[in-house]
């Protein structure tokens, strides 16, 4: 059946804009300059006065397989009319399990078991919670201490906000009861224009040794990383540094979670990060691209160790008092399945993959243009970095991203950063497209 015609999809006309308070939006500027899509479609949005633009940001890092795909919305349509809802206590429906073994299928070898959260935040919190409870089963009651690393993001909630390193995000509402502690981020004695990874710095992750000396080991929980720095401004590790955050926290007993919500699902041209970089954490958290970002949805997949040890460790009954209402909802796994069928049979992945050199050398022809003091790359994902206008951060980007929206392309600003994670499904010639606007964009700015 068809939606009810009431419902006016693809137009502004009679919205009102006072009463949704926009996320981290400057809700007062843009009431007064709202910048509106109402519909999308593969690469292309389409703006509420009528103009394509060109989605360099696949949304917010989440459209990977491209917009509107008729294989995600039929499965999701087909799963709201058939089972709208069913609840994962104590109850289950086939698609939860489904995708938790497709999931699971493209995950390092040995991590194969899949919690189910909807969204990045959700998948952080679940995964500092799922390392303090096999700590526990463990017997090993005195580790409770959660390490994060400066310029991290790890969402919103106040377990990720806790271990994540972006001021800004975290000074009003954290106080440092959490007992978290932050290694410092990678781009210390970064080289500027570093095309893909760093030079190897084993001294970052020995830095790590120095906190479990200061802390002491049995103290610490678990470490958790984003295996390239996106929401901070596209940070490349080092050659080395994750394989040796392996390496120290195996030593001490502290698991290593890898939060993959931007870099799972192909970004990197392979399924994870962890794949790309040959380095097998604990616990992964994904998000973003599981759905394509059409239903929220967050999966959390966690070695058959950390599973079996607080699923067999913990008293009969319930092993782990933590879940969600929606979590492995079956309209949001019906889009998860219909998008991972996406990546597999149009090998988005691999796409991704054999186009990163040319994505690389596009982002960095760019090192030329007025004002780029960085160009940082891997995979499909870029970091542009601007000199700020003197004394204002980030309004030099601020710029850039409302003359590309103006000029049909959408791009990602954080900070004085230009941010870029297209679609996987992207051509060759669409990235000479994106940067080709960008240079003149550059060119023309102040
Ligand atoms: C690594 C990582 N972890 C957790 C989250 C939180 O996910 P949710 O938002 O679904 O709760 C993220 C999200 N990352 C994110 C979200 C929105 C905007 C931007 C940006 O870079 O502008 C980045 C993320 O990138």
């Amino acid at each position: 059946a068809a939606a009810p015609a009431s419902i006016d999809f693809a137009s502004m006309d009679g919205v009102d804009l006072d009463h949704f308070w926009m996320p981290f939006t400057n809700n007062r500027f843009f009431k007064q300059n709202p910048r509106l899509f109402v519909a999308a479609s593969d690469m292309h949005y389409t703006t509420a006065d009528g103009r394509q633009v060109l989605d360099a940001t696949a949304g917010l890092w989440c459209v990977n397989a491209g917009h509107g795909r008729a294989a995600i919305t039929d499965a999701v349509t087909r799963a709201a009319q058939t089972l709208d809802f069913a609840p994962t206590f104590q109850l289950g429906h086939p698609l939860a399990f489904r995708l938790a073994s497709d999931v699971a299928r493209i995950m390092p070898a040995g991590m194969d078991r899949v919690f189910f959260t909807n969204s990045g935040s959700e998948s952080a919190d679940t995964a500092l919670k799922m390392a303090l409870a096999y700590h526990h089963a463990r017997g090993d009651h005195t580790r409770f201490r959660l390490i994060g690393r400066q310029r991290g993001y790890h969402g919103t909630n106040f377990g990720g906000l806790s271990v994540g390193g972006i001021g800004g995000n975290r000074r009003r509402f954290v106080s440092q009861v959490w007992g978290v502690d932050h290694l410092s981020h990678t781009h210390g004695q970064a080289v500027r224009f570093c095309r893909g990874m760093q030079p190897g710095n084993g001294a970052l992750a020995e830095e790590l040794e120095e906190l479990v000396a200061l802390h002491g080991p049995e103290t610490i929980a678990a470490v958790i990383v984003e295996p390239v720095a996106g929401s901070t401004g596209v940070l490349v590790p080092p050659q080395g540094y994750l394989q040796a955050l392996r390496d120290i926290t195996r030593k001490h007993g502290i698991l290593l979670i890898f939060d993959e919500v931007i870099t799972g699902f192909g970004r990197l041209g392979k399924a994870t990060a962890a794949e790309y970089f040959g380095v097998t954490p604990d616990i992964i958290t994904t998000a973003k691209g599981l759905t394509n970002g059409t239903v929220p949805m967050g999966a959390v997949i966690a070695s058959r160790e950390v599973h079996d040890t607080v699923v067999n460790g913990s008293p009969e009954g319930i092993e782990f008092y933590h879940g969600y209402t929606y979590s492995g909802h079956p309209v949001a796994a019906a889009a998860g399945l219909a998008t991972l069928g996406l990546y597999r049979e149009e090998g988005l992945f691999e796409n991704a993959a054999a186009l990163a050199a040319h994505w690389e050398a596009a982002a960095h022809a760019l090192a030329d243009c007025p004002h780029v003091i960085d160009v940082r790359n891997l995979g499909l994902v870029a970091g542009i970095e601007l000199a700020p206008r003197d004394g204002t951060v980030g309004a030099r980007a601020m710029e850039a991203f409302h003359r590309a929206f103006d000029a049909g392309l959408l791009i990602r600003v954080t900070g004085d950063i230009i941010a870029l994670s297209p679609p996987l499904m992207i051509s060759a010639a669409q990235i000479d497209t994106i940067f080709g606007m960008l240079r003149e964009i550059l060119n023309d700015l102040a």
